[in-house]
C-alpha cells in the first residue's frame, strides 16, 4: 500500500519527501502535491519481465487507491527509459512464463492507460517497443535529446495488437501511425517531437521531471471525478475491447512469438545486441 508512504519522513530529494523502494520500482511521493515519481529500476535496460510488470502494476493500483494527484514515470538508468519486453523471456520461451508475461503486460496497460489521475513519462533515454507502449499509455511525454522511441515490432516479425495500436492512435495522426507501425520505425527525439510522439524535449532527466510536474499542475483546478469520467469516456472503448478479448489477444501474442521465423530473428537480434560491444 502507498498509504504508508504518505507518512512524514525526512525530506530526501527536492520536495519529494516520502519514498519507498522495491527492487524493481521505486516510488517517491511529494507530500505537498500528491504527485508520485515512479522509477523503473531493472538494470541494465529496464527489460520488462513478469516481476517488473507486476511491480509497476501494483504501484499504479496503490496510487489509484490512495488518490494520487499525478504520476511521473521515470527510469534509474542513465540513458534508457525502457528497452521493452525482456527479449530473453521471449526467445526460446517457457510457454507458461510467456503467457504470464503477456497477461501481466495486459494488466499493466489496463491500469496505466485507464489511470484516473494525470500520467506522464519522463523519458530520460530510449523507449523501445514495450517501453514505447508504457510512454504512450501516459497522458504526456517529455524526452531528452539524442534518444530513440518507437514500436519496432514489425521489424521483429510480430504485429502490434489492437490495444497497442489504439495507444498510438490516441497520440498520432492516422497517417503517422500507419507509417510508424508498418515500417517498425524508431524515431530520434527531434523526429518524435515533429510527429507528436513526444510532447516536449528537456535537456536532462531533472528537466524531464520538472516539465512533467508542470504538466500535471495544469490539472490542479480540474475535479478528479470529472477527470476520470472524461478519461474513461475517451479511452474506455479500447480498454473494454481488450478486456472482452483477453484470451484471444494472449493467444495471438503466444502464436506470434512461437513462430519459427520470429524465433530465428530473435536469435540473430540478441546476438547483434551482444556483439555491439565487441
Ligand atoms: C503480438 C504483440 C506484439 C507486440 C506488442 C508489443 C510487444 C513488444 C515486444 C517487445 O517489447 S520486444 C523488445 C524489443 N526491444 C528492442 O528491440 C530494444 C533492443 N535494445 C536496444 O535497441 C538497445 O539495447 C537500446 C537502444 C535500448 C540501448 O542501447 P545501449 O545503451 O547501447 O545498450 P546495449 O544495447 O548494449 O544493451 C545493454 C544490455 O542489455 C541487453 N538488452 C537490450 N535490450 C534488451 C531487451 N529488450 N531485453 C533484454 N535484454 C536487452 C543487451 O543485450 C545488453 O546485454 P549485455 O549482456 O551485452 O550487456
Amino acid at each position: 500500500m502507498i498509504s504508508f508512504l504518505m507518512r512524514r519522513t525526512i525530506p530526501r530529494c527536492r520536495a519529494y519527501s516520502s519514498q519507498t523502494t522495491s527492487e524493481l520500482t521505486k516510488v517517491e511521493v511529494n507530500e505537498k502535491t500528491g504527485v508520485a515519481v515512479v522509477t523503473l529500476n531493472r538494470p541494465p535496460v529496464n527489460g520488462l519481465n513478469v516481476a517488473a510488470l507486476r511491480s509497476l502494476e501494483k504501484v499504479i493500483g496503490d496510487l489509484e487507491t490512495n488518490k494520487c494527484k499525478g504520476l511521473i514515470l521515470s527510469s534509474s538508468s542513465k540513458n534508457i527509459f525502457c528497452a521493452g519486453l525482456d527479449l530473453t523471456e521471449i526467445y526460446k520461451p517457457d510457454q507458461e512464463k510467456l503467457k504470464s508475461l503477456w497477461t501481466a503486460f495486459q494488466d499493466l496497460w489496463i491500469k496505466l492507460y485507464g489511470a484516473s489521475f494525470p500520467t506522464t513519462a519522463a523519458l530520460n533515454g530510449h523507449a523501445i517497443a514495450g517501453g514505447c507502449v508504457l510512454a504512450l499509455s501516459c497522458d504526456y511525454r517529455v524526452m531528452v535529446p539524442n534518444s530513440s522511441i518507437g514500436l519496432n515490432e514489425t521489424e521483429l516479425g510480430i504485429s502490434p495488437t489492437a490495444w497497442i495500436i489504439a495507444s498510438m492512435q490516441n497520440v498520432l495522426s492516422k497517417r503517422s501511425v500507419e507509417l510508424a507501425l508498418l515500417q517498425g520505425r524508431i524515431y530520434k527525439t527531434n523526429q518524435a517531437l515533429e510527429i507528436g510522439l513526444i510532447d516536449e524535449i528537456a535537456n536532462d532527466k531533472d528537466e524531464t521531471i520538472k516539465k512533467c510536474e508542470e504538466f500535471i499542475a495544469k490539472y490542479s483546478r480540474v475535479q478528479s471525478l470529472a477527470f476520470s469520467l472524461t478519461k474513461r469516456e475517451l479511452r474506455g472503448k479500447a480498454i473494454s475491447e481488450l478486456t472482452s478479448n483477453r484470451q484471444g489477444d494472449l493467444q495471438f501474442f503466444v502464436d506470434s512469438i512461437n513462430n519459427p521465423s520470429v524465433q530465428k530473428f530473435l536469435e540473430k537480434y540478441l546476438q547483434s545486441l551482444k556483439s555491439k560491444k565487441n
